[in-house]
């Protein structure tokens, strides 16, 4: 099917997301997120940068729509959103072959489709024997592996990346970045949170800055890191 770039998969204008926080003493809510807004387009390639803190890893959780946004307006087409992220998503006791199933039945797939899609999530993940094992006897970087070949064999609309590359070996590393070249070669729609650069400037044209809770630039690849990096510089502290 043709895909049409200026489709709109989810849109989000002045998204807010508070905390509560017992350790903020003075406050019970702080807004992780304060104003955010954000336009994702099918075959879109969107990097989000930022300091630590910034809000990354909840905008995320917002765009797949496990937070909800405690003011401002999400809008989503009809379109499945998987995110990649190690604090997230699998059941421990299950074994990789179950979270596999049940991941994408979460994803909308059906039975018989997930069952055909096995033996290569298998094969991609390079788990061996441990695909058949309960994951809570997994490292982070095979939970990585079971997650991204789920991703990559069930194709979800929109894939979102929450730092998880850098989990893997290097060899498994190249491998997850192929593979996600060749999908979006295929115009999937991606969205890679993450502090290596390069890995952002390998895998996405444009990218969204964010900053204490707020959008600060969108736009082009290198003049939005062009921008992020003067402003690094005129605020680092002197050594
Ligand atoms: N469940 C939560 N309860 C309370 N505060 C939270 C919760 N999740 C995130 N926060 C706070 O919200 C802010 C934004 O966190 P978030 O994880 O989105 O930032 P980030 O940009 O992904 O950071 P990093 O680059 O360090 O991973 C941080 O101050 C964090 O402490």
């Amino acid at each position: 099917m043709p895909v049409d770039p200026n489709e709109i998969l989810v849109e989000l204008r002045n998204v807010g997301v508070a905390f509560s926080s017992q350790r903020r003493m003075n406050e019970n809510r702080f807004w992780a997120l304060e104003d955010v807004d954000l336009t994702l387009r099918r075959g879109q390639r969107l990097g989000v940068i930022g300091r630590n803190g910034a809000g990354k890893s909840t905008l995320l959780r917002v765009i797949a729509g496990i937070l909800a946004p405690d003011r401002g307006t999400v809008r989503r087409g009809p379109v499945s959103c998987q995110l990649l992220s190690l604090a997230l998503g699998f059941t421990p006791h299950l074994s990789g072959r179950d979270n596999a199933i049940l991941s994408g039945l979460m994803l909308g797939l059906r039975r018989r489709e997930i069952t055909a899609r096995l033996p290569a999530i298998r094969e991609f993940s390079e788990l061996g024997d441990f695909f058949e094992q309960p994951i809570a006897a997994y490292s982070s970087g095979m939970m990585m592996r079971l997650a991204f070949s789920v991703a990559i064999q069930v194709e979800p609309d929109v894939l979102l990346i929450d730092e998880v590359l850098a989990v893997g070996d290097a060899e498994f590393q190249q491998k997850s970045g192929a593979a996600l070249r060749a999908r979006m070669g295929e115009g999937h729609t991606v969205v890679l949170v993450s502090h290596d650069e390069n890995q952002i400037a390998s895998l996405c044209d444009r990218v969204l800055w964010v900053e204490h809770g707020k959008s600060v630039l969108e736009g082009d690849r290198d003049e939005v890191f062009e921008a992020y990096h003067r402003d690094l510089h005129l605020t680092a502290v002197p050594a």
